[in-house]
C-alpha cells in the first residue's frame, strides 16, 4: 500500500522513511523551501540531521499531487493543526483510508483525533493511528521499534501494520481506539511530570513514583472512558510512558527538565525548537479529569507549574503532603 505522509516533521519524516524501507512512500510538507532542500540532500536536515532517505522516499511539496499518487494518507502534524490538515484534503482524499501518528488531542475542545476526524470524514473511509514508544531520530536510523495501530477496522489496521513492518519495525494491531489515543497524550503530561522532578535533582525513587501512581491516573481516566486496561498497561500507554519519562530525546522530559531547572516555558520552547504537546494535553487531561470527576493530582500539580499558580518547590510540596490512603481503591 503506497502511502502519502502528510507533515515532514520529525516524526513524519521518519515514519516515512520507515514506510520507504518496503516500498515508494510520499512526504508531504508545507513548507515548499524545506522540502526543495530535502530533495537535494535527500534528508531532512532541520529535524533529523545526518539521516538519509531510503531511495524509495519520494518528496512531494504538492499535496493534491501527493494525495492523487498514493493509496493511503497519514497524517502527522501537531495536534491543534489536525482539524485542518484533514479539512484541507477532505475534498482530495476520495475512497483512500486515512490513518494519523499525531498525539494529543483537539485544543480548546478536548476531543480525541478520532472524534475530529470522525466529524470531517465521517464514515467516508476506513480510518487507523499509529502509536506506541517510538523516537522519530531512532526510527529514523533503524533501530528496533514496536508501535501499535489502532482501529475498528482490522483489515486496514492489518495492512497498515504490514506497511510499516521490517527486520527493525513491529506494529501490533489493537482494536481499542480510545486506550491507545489516551495512552498516548496522557504520557505527555507524565513526561513534563518525570522531567520536572529530574530538573529538580529529586532522584530516583521519584522519577519512579511519578510514573508508577501517573499511570495509575492514566487507568482511572482509561476506566471511566471505557478503555481497555490491557492497551494501557501496553505500547500505547506504559511503553510510552517509560520511554518517554526515561528518554532525553522527549520535548516533553526536556520541557519537564528546564522547567525543574527553573526555565520559563518560553524559552524552553525556544531551545527545543519543537512540538511539546504535553503543555497543551495537560489542559484537555485536565478537561477530561473534572468532566469525569476522576482525581488526578500530578495531572493537576502539574497543570498548576504551567500555568504558574504554583512554583515545582509548591507542587512538590501538596503532593508529599496528600492524605494518606490504600494504594488501590
Ligand atoms: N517526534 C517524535 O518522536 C514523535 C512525535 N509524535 C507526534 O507526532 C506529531 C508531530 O510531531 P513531530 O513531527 O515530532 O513535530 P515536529 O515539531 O518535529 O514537526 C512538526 C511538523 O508539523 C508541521 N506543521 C505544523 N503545523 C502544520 C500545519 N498547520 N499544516 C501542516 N504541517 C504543519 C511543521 O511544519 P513546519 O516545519 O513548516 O513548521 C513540522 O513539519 C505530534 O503530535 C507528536 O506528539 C509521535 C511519536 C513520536
Ligand atoms: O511520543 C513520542 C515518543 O513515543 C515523542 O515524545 P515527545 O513528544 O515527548 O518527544
Amino acid at each position: 500500500m503506497k502511502f502519502a505522509v502528510l507533515g515532514a516533521g520529525s516524526w513524519g519524516t521518519a515514519l516515512a522513511m520507515q514506510l520507504a524501507r518496503n516500498g515508494d512512500t510520499i512526504l508531504w510538507g508545507r513548507d515548499q523551501a524545506a522540502m526543495a532542500a530535502m530533495q537535494q540532500t535527500r534528508s531532512n536536515e532541520r529535524y533529523l540531521p545526518g539521516i538519509r532517505f531510503p531511495g524509495k522516499l519520494i518528496v512531494e511539496a504538492n499535496l493534491e499531487q501527493a494525495i492523487s499518487h498514493c493509496e493511503a494518507v497519514l497524517v502527522v502534524c501537531p495536534s491543534h493543526a489536525f482539524g485542518d490538515i484533514l479539512k484541507k484534503i477532505k475534498p482530495l482524499l476520495g475512497d483512500r483510508p486515512l490513518a494519523w501518528a499525531s498525539k494529543g488531542f483537539e485544543p480548546g475542545t478536548g476531543r480525541f483525533l478520532h472524534e475530529v476526524a470522525d466529524e470531517i470524514i465521517g464514515d467516508q473511509v476506513p480510518m487507523a493511528l499509529v502509536t506506541g514508544p517510538s523516537f522519530a531520530k531512532d526510527v529514523a536510523m533503524n533501530k528496533p521499534t514496536l508501535v501499535a495501530v489502532a482501529s475498528s477496522h482490522k483489515e486496514f489496521a492489518k495492512q497498515v501494520s504490514w506497511a510499516l513492518r521490517s527486520d527493525n519495525f513491529r506494529a501490533y494491531i489493537s482494536e481499542d481506539v480510545i486506550g491507545a489515543e489516551l495512552g498516548g497524550a496522557v504520557k505527555n503530561v507524565l513526561a513534563l511530570a518525570t522531567g520536572i522532578a529530574d530538573g529538580m535533582q529529586l532522584g530516583d525513587n521519584t522519577r519512579a513514583a511519578l510514573m508508577t501512581r501517573g499511570m495509575a491516573e492514566m487507568m482511572r481516566l482509561g476506566e471511566a472512558l471505557g478503555c481497555k486496561p490491557e492497551t494501557l498497561m501496553g505500547l500505547s500507554g506504559l511503553g510510552d510512558l517509560v520511554l518517554t519519562s526515561t528518554g532525553d530525546l522527549s520535548r516533553n522530559r526536556r520541557m519537564g527538565l528546564a522547567l525543574g531547572r527553573g526555565e520559563s516555558i518560553e524559552s524552553a520552547k525556544q531551545t527545543i525548537g519543537q512540538v511539546v504537546e504535553g503543555i497543551g494535553t495537560t489542559d484537555e487531561v485536565m478537561r477530561l479529569a473534572k468532566k469525569h470527576d476522576i482525581d488526578m493530582p500530578i495531572t493537576e500539580h502539574v497543570w498548576k507549574v504551567v500555568h504558574g499558580e504554583l512554583t515545582t518547590v509548591e507542587a512538590l510540596t501538596a503532593l508529599m503532603g496528600r492524605d494518606l490512603r490504600p494504594e488501590f481503591d
